[in-house]
């Protein structure tokens, strides 16, 4: 068994995404293949049920996930003692992020973290990511997972993480919204909306209204958090742009009942990065967390 075929699968199995993994370990997809084979005949298992979207992990696979995780870890942490001079760091980081980022984005940030300063205590806020910019800028939280606003305020740094598709969603159950959204022309001005009350993804679906020439759309509610959108959604109640990250990481009972209408162009991404005022860059903790960040960022 190879580390980097470990690596390869733990990143697979946490995104569930061949081509977005292949882009992250830079390999080709086809590589990608040939090494989640070899662990497969290496252990006489299918690890992975592909069918033509998405990837789940089959038990044998779920064993593995863990076993790569806590051998990868252990190593990380091995490497760091024998490679550490000094004390190791102490104290308090605060975090905020969504509820999606803290089960699509921070996981593997945080464990690297860990993994290198065990002794530092995580304090993890979650809420509506459309705030977490503010949580920062205003001190509330050393650093959060945000999407890109246009302008950012001008004592805060950004690092990407990835480049997100955002998505228009609608009920999948028969329901008057998905009869409207489903016709042969709807009229987008009888279509209700679920819009994020604020924030980047709120700047888009105002965008999106635009080029419909949409200019008094129907809104159906204003709410906080885009998890929240995706059970509106869900329930019939409207249509809403969330990023599909959101989606993919709704419970399964909500996603069977969503269907996505239209998915964003490549040429208008939405940025999710890390955030940090820049006057906290030179605090210990602060700034070995940003190391990570931006490690993952040079490996994404
Ligand atoms: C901005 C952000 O954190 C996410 C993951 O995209 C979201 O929760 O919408």
């Amino acid at each position: 068994m190879d580390l980097r075929d470990l690596k390869t699968f733990l990143h697979l199995a946490e995104s569930r995404h061949f081509g977005r993994s292949a882009r992250a370990m830079h390999v080709s997809p086809s590589t990608l293949s040939r090494q989640i084979q070899r662990l497969e005949e290496d252990l006489g298992q299918a690890l992975f049920v592909r069918d033509n979207r998405t990837v789940t992990l089959t038990d044998a696979g779920e064993q593995l996930r863990q076993f790569a995780q806590h051998t990868l870890l252990q190593y990380q942490q091995m490497r760091h003692t024998l490679g550490q001079q000094g004390p190791s760091l102490t104290g308090e980081l605060r975090l905020f992020c969504s509820v999606t980022a803290a089960y699509s984005h921070l996981p593997p940030i945080l464990d690297r973290f860990r993994a290198e300063h065990p002794s530092v205590e995580i304090k993890l806020i979650t809420g509506d990511a459309a705030d977490a910019v503010e949580k920062v800028d205003s001190g509330e939280a050393d650093l959060a997972i945000a999407g890109k606003p246009e302008s950012l305020p001008p004592g805060i740094a950004f690092a990407m993480l990835e480049n997100l598709a955002v998505v228009l969603i609608a009920p999948a159950l028969p329901c008057p919204v998905r009869h409207q959204v489903t016709s042969a022309s709807p009229d987008w001005a009888k279509v209700p909306f679920i819009l994020p009350d604020q924030g980047p993804v709120r700047r888009r679906i105002e965008l999106w209204f635009r080029r419909q020439k949409l200019s008094h759309p129907s809104i159906y509610a204003t709410v906080g958090g885009h998890e929240a959108m995706v059970s509106m959604v869900a329930l019939g109640c409207g249509v809403a742009l969330i990023p599909e990250v959101v989606l993919e990481n709704s419970p399964e009972p909500v996603r069977n009942r969503v269907m996505i209408l239209e998915r964003s162009d490549e040429k208008t991404p939405f940025e999710l990065g890390v955030c940090v005022q820049k006057k906290q860059l030179h605090e210990p903790i602060v700034s070995a967390f940003w190391k990570i960040v931006q490690e993952r960022k040079e490996s994404a």
